[in-house]
């Protein structure tokens, strides 16, 4: 497999801009992949998928736990759902905007990224949340890790869909430089095990619109959030 680990632990400041649409794999770390257009056959799909969760559970910008409101608008699909607010960020079966379960992860959804996991070398993904964010022009993501999750033994599954992003991908302290790659629509990020608390961010979201989604961008990150039967044996 062809790819230079960027960033990382070291602090490299590798750009992989330059990289993007070369290699269909390419490798964002030892065990951090990014998938190049891999989700893109499943598009329709997804985005099918989206609104109907959208159409139950809809897309709103939350507050940080700081009481910043956040650029993204979010919900989730699946048993768990990611919610911030001034009690801290947290996973819980309920949203709270409605008062109902989340819409439930389609078995086809949950499969798709177990598959992807596994391309990635991660065997025995059973994800139980599918968060979605939705930027429009000048939304970020700020750096950060993700670590709301109870068992980090568990990889993360990302799936980009419309505008292109520049995905920011960092070290594992906060002040290790971090790199720069494209993210496409139908790229898929797969990341785990060294490279499971790996900083990572979103740029401000510009340039031109996507054919399909026009000026937005999708991100779907499916997660095992809740305990594993590994987890919880412990
Ligand atoms: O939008 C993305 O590609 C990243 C999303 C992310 O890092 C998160 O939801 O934790
Ligand atoms: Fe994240």
């Amino acid at each position: 497999m062809s790819g230079q680990p960027a960033g990382g632990g070291g602090g490299g400041d590798g750009d992989l801009f330059a990289a993007a649409g070369l290699e269909p794999r390419l490798a964002l770390g030892r065990q951090a992949w990014l998938l190049r257009g891999r989700a893109a056959g499943r598009a329709d799909a997804l985005l099918a998928c989206i609104a109907e969760v959208a159409g139950q559970a809809p897309l709103r910008s939350l507050l940080t736990p700081g009481g910043r409101r956040m650029s993204v608008e979010t919900s989730s699909c699946g048993a768990l759902g990611w919610t911030s607010g001034p009690g801290g960020y947290r996973y819980q079966p309920i949203d709270p905007a409605r008062g109902l379960p989340w819409p439930a992860m389609p078995g086809w959804l949950h499969d798709f990224a177990a598959e992807l996991a596994a391309e990635a070398g991660f065997a025995g993904f059973s994800p139980d949340s599918c968060l979605i964010n939705r930027y429009r022009p000048g939304a970020r993501m700020a750096l950060h890790q993700d670590r709301d999750e109870r068992d980090f033994g568990q990889p993360i599954v990302s799936i980009s869909l419309g505008m292109t992003a520049r995905f920011l991908w960092g070290g594992l302290r906060r002040q290790d430089k971090a790199g720069q790659v494209a993210l496409f629509h139908g790229d898929v990020v797969v990341w785990g095990g060294a490279d499971r608390l790996r900083f990572h961010g979103i740029a401000p979201l510009a340039g031109p619109p996507h054919p399909l989604l026009g000026s937005e961008r999708i991100n779907l990150t499916l997660r095992r959030a809740g305990p594993t039967a590994r987890a919880a044996a412990r």
